[in-house]
This record gives structure tokens, C-alpha cells and sequence, in this order.
């Protein structure tokens, strides 16, 4: 079965050097006029690697759609017949601010004939690229076809797990970045592990109530595309949504033009709990503060001031 990924960001870049370790891949990008990509460097590409800036050269079976969660839906009102009728998997971590939809909504609704597939779970291009051991969900809600695609599209170095709950896998991609915003604040504002701890722990039970609210399972949160995505991106400073809320809570600028999905993404959830009849006070709270609504000098006074309640 033939590949092609479109995005040629880190994530993207990353993905096809892994899998052109399969066969030839082709890589999709708007921007694509380097050898070795500026987001992801160190790494050289391998020769069943084709770069293109033609999206008629991605005839692909199977299309990896790997562009940030706010630029997918304006991608896909200008491509999607082209994509219609591929197996289209989606690999961006966020939910769609115009239209508080996760991006498979997004593509199913633009490619009605396609099968769609979210490809998610903890995991940093620059580890994949290096071929360093990562396991991933691959989820699908046609079974047979989620079993094709996942021995399609695991290496030697990447596992796949499959599920058929794609509402909940594509949810805790998006929604761990949300939570790793507000682990960032507490530590770049000096409240320590402990906090952070609790910020992770009251944040998963936000992220669990609100996919369930949208008709996830449960289950599926407590797996690598949501807990094991969720402890990555709030450890670690590789991650650019911890280190944008690292930024935020030290009250320092962060590099503009970073892909930070959780800060978007915040705002829709914010705009999704009350309409769910849910709260979400770390998500509304992040949403706050990347509006420029509330300010960290009052950010744990809210979390702190609310009524004491069972765990
Ligand atoms: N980087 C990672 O470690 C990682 C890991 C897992 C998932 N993801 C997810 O992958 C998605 C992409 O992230 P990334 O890290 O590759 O981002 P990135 O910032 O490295 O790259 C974004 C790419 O999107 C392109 N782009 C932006 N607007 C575009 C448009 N309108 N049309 C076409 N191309 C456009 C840019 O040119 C750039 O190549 C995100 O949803 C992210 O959460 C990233
Ligand atoms: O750098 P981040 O914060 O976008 O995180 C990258 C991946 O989603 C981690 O799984």
C-alpha cells in the first residue's frame, strides 16, 4: 500500500523518514525547498523519501494528514476531493476553534467517501525520526480496516495499538496539550512538583469527563493516547506546550510562530464545557490565560478558591 504524508513539519518529516524505512513515502510540504528541515534537524533523509510541493504527486492509498489542528479544515476546503475515497489519517493533536470539532469530524465531513483513521499517542518527532523505540494508537472505527492500517504503519521501531474509538484517542492528543499548558504554568511560576502532580492528576479527570461527554470511552483515556500522552507532554521540555506554560507562568515571551495546539485548543474546550453543562476549571483556566483574560498572579487563587469537593 502506497503512503504519502502531508505537513512537513516536524511531526510530519518525522513519520516519513520512519516509515520510508518500509518503502517509498512521499512528503508533502508548502515549504519544502531544504534537505535537511529546519524543524527537525540533525536528521538526514533517506533516499525512499520523495520531497514534493504538488499535492497531485500524493495519490496515495493511504495519506497521513500531519498539518497543526487550526490550519487542517482551510487545507481540506481547498484539497478534498483530491483526498476523497483514501484511507485519511489524521495525526494532529488539537480541536478546531471555528468549529469545536477534533479534526477526523473535520475530514469526514470534507471526505465522505474516505475511511478515517487518527494515528496518536506520546511521542516527539525528534524520537521517532532517531528511530528510538515509540508506541502509538492507531485508531479506526472500521475494525478490519484499523488492522490493515496499523501493520501498514508500524516499524521497527514503532508499535502500533489499535482501538476503534477514535473520538477518544484523537480527545486525549488534544486535550493532554491543554493540561500540559497549565504543568508548564505551575512549575515556570515556582509552585513545584507537588503542584504539578495535582495539576496532571485533576487534569486527566477533566480530560476523561469531557470525552465522555462526546461519547468516548473511558478506557481509552487511560491509554497511550491519553494518560501516556498526558505524562510525556507534562515532563518533559521537549514538548512546546509545557514550555509555553513554563513561559507563561515565569511571565516570559515565548517564540512566536511555535505550534502550540493546546492554547487553541483551550479556547474551544472552554467554549465546549458549558454548552456539555460540564466544568473544566485547569482547561478554562488555561484558556484564560492564552486569551490574555486572566492573569497568572490570579491563576491559583481560582483553582484554590473553588468549593471543596469529593475527589
Ligand atoms: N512535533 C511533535 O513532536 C509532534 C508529535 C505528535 C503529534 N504532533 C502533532 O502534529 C501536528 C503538526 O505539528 P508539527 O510538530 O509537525 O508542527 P510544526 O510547527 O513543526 O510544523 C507545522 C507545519 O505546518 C505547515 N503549515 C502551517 N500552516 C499551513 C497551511 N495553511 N497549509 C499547509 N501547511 C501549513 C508549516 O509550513 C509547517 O511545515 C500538530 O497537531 C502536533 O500536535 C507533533
Ligand atoms: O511539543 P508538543 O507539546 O506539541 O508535544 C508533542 C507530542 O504531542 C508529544 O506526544
Amino acid at each position: 500500500m502506497s503512503v504519502a504524508v502531508i505537513g512537513a513539519g516536524a511531526f510530519g518529516t518525522a513519520l516519513a523518514v520512519v516509515l520510508a524505512s518500509k518503502g517509498p513515502v512521499t512528503l508533502w510540504g508548502r515549504d519544502i525547498g531544504w534537505s535537511e528541515n529546519p524543524r527537525l534537524p540533525g536528521i538526514d533523509l533517506p533516499p525512499a523519501l520523495r520531497l514534493t510541493d504538488r499535492i497531485e504527486d500524493c495519490a496515495a492509498e493511504t495519506v497521513l494528514l500531519a498539518l497543526p489542528a487550526q490550519v487542517l479544515g482551510g487545507f481540506l476546503a481547498e484539497q478534498a476531493q483530491f483526498f476523497d475515497g483514501r484511507n485519511l489519517v489524521s495525526c494532529a493533536k488539537g480541536i478546531d476553534l471555528s468549529t469545536l470539532q477534533g479534526p477526523s469530524a473535520l475530514i469526514a465531513a470534507a471526505c465522505p467517501a474516505a475511511t478515517v483513521a487518527v494515528l496518536t499517542g506520546p511521542s516527539f518527532a525528534a524520537d521517532i525520526a532517531r528511530g528510538l523505540p515509540t508506541a502509538l494508537t492507531l485508531a479506526c472505527a472500521d475494525p478490519d480496516k484499523a488492522e490493515t492500517l496499523q501493520a501498514q504503519l508500524s516499524t521497527a521501531s514503532l508499535r502500533l495499538y489499535r482501538t476503534t474509538d477514535v473520538t477518544g484517542a484523537e480527545l486525549g492528543g488534544a486535550l493532554k496539550n491543554v493540561i500540559a499548558i497549565a504543568a508548564g504554568a505551575a512549575i515556570g511560576a515556582g509552585y513545584g512538583d507537588s503542584a504539578r502532580a495535582s495539576v496532571v492528576t485533576r487534569g486527566f479527570a477533566e480530560m476523561t469527563r469531557l470525552a465522555a461527554a462526546l461519547g468516548a470511552r473511558p478506557e481509552t483515556l487511560a491509554g497511550l493516547s491519553g494518560l501516556g500522552d498526558l505524562v510525556l507532554t507534562c515532563t518533559s521540555e521537549q514538548s512546546r506546550n509545557f514550555r509555553y506554560g513554563l513561559a507563561l507562568g515565569a511571565g516570559r515571551d515565548f517564540a512566536a510562530g511555535t505550534t502550540v495546539e493546546g492554547a487553541a485548543t483551550a479556547r474551544a474546550v472552554a467554549a465546549l464545557a458549558p454548552k456539555l453543562g460540564i466544568e473544566l476549571p485547569i482547561s478554562q483556566l488555561v484558556a484564560g490565560l492564552a486569551e490574555g483574560r486572566v492573569a497568572m498572579k490570579h491563576a491559583l487563587d481560582i483553582l484554590l478558591n473553588r468549593p471543596l469537593k469529593e475527589e
